[in-house]
């Protein structure tokens, strides 16, 4: 996070996507999470929220594909300029204005990074005086991936994925993104995975050591070897589609093919931008298809850029 910069009563901050480069899924814990081991990536597609001085608080979203965005206190990013202000005993005065460009629904973490902006733009805007550690604790009480939405970079996560610590890699890899025309519920997921592990409770969570090598090495053969994510059975069987997507950026040249967190979108792989080309031509029927990085280097969680 990078110093608060107060301007004209308007702050503007940004928070990125992720891709989870390892999900592994624990058993169900007795608050209902699971237990995680995950890799946690920041993607080069962010959201931005622009807090300005008001009475009362209002939210409004611009955007492609943001009509289902709730524009109340079911917005993630409504209730982390709530529970901010709570904390400081204040009033919550502001009107938020989010630009979405991570795509809802889609297990990139849209609505983390837009709580993860809000509380970074609200404590800039209201001056209240919390500290990383604050801000930290506030978004794991909002969400499990919103820790990371404030951290950025790389980071391996566990609990319930707010426990982060971080990666040391720096690299970076191109993907392409197939966004699928709707969404998956994050919790229908997680509760499909339990209905097909029917009651199996001795899941056991390794560390990613192929992976954090590929990373730290830089090999793409070992990354596109090293990826996965146990959710993947879970979303297929909730939308067998995924399937055909998965079939097609592979048949295309993929070097592998990884469903983003709970689905439904996939992120392809691949070796060079002419490469992204085709692969986007060939899943594009499958919804939209963006091509995008994953900076693993030091910055990129949700900061003030104005
Ligand atoms: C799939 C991931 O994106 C991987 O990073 C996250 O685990 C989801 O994180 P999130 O969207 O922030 O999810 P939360 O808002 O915390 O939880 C939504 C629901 O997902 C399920 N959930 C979430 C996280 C977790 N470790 N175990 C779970 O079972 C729970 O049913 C929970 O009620
Ligand atoms: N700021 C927000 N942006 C998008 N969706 C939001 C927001 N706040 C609440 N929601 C609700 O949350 C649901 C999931 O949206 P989101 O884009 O966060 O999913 P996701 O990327 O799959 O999340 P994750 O990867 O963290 O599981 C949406 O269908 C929407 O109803």
């Amino acid at each position: 996070m990078t110093a608060p910069i107060r301007v004209d009563d308007v702050v503007l901050a940004r928070a990125p996507a992720k891709l989870n480069l390892h999900l592994g899924v624990g058993p169900l814990r007795k608050d209902k999470f699971h237990e995680l081991l995950t890799v946690f990536c920041a993607l080069s597609i962010s959201d931005e929220v622009v807090a300005s001085e008001s009475e009362g608080l209002s939210l409004e979203v611009t955007g492609e594909g943001v009509k289902d965005v709730p524009r109340d206190k079911r917005n993630l990013a409504w209730q982390a300029a709530a529970l901010l202000a709570k904390q400081a005993g204040i009033d919550p005065d502001v009107h938020l204005e989010i630009r979405k460009s991570i795509p809802v629904a889609a297990g990139l973490a849209g609505g983390s990074a837009d709580a993860a902006a809000t509380l970074i733009a609200c404590d800039a805007l209201w001056q209240t005086g919390a500290d990383r550690d604050d801000l930290v604790g506030l978004g794991a009480q909002l969400g499990s991936d919103v820790v990371f939405s404030l951290t950025g970079g790389l980071s391996l996560g566990t609990g319930r994925g707010e426990r982060l610590s971080p990666v040391l890699a720096s690299g970076k890899w191109n993907w392409v993104l197939a966004i699928a025309k709707s969404g998956l519920s994050t919790a229908t997921v997680y509760a499909e995975l339990d209905r097909i592990r029917d009651g199996q409770d001795d899941v056991e969570l390794q560390t990613p050591t192929d992976l954090m090598n590929a990373l730290r090495s830089r090999d793409l053969d070992l990354l596109a070897e090293s990826l996965s994510n146990d959710m993947e059975p879970a979303a297929i069987s909730l939308m067998p589609s995924l399937r055909q997507t998965k079939r097609a950026g592979l048949d295309e040249g993929a070097r592998a093919a990884l469903l983003c967190g709970s689905g439904p979108t996939y992120a392809f792989l691949v070796q060079n931008e002419e490469d992204a080309v085709d692969v986007a031509a060939r899943v594009a029927g499958a919804g939209v298809c963006r091509t995008v990085r994953t900076a693993t280097g030091p910055v990129t969680g949700a900061r003030i850029i104005g």
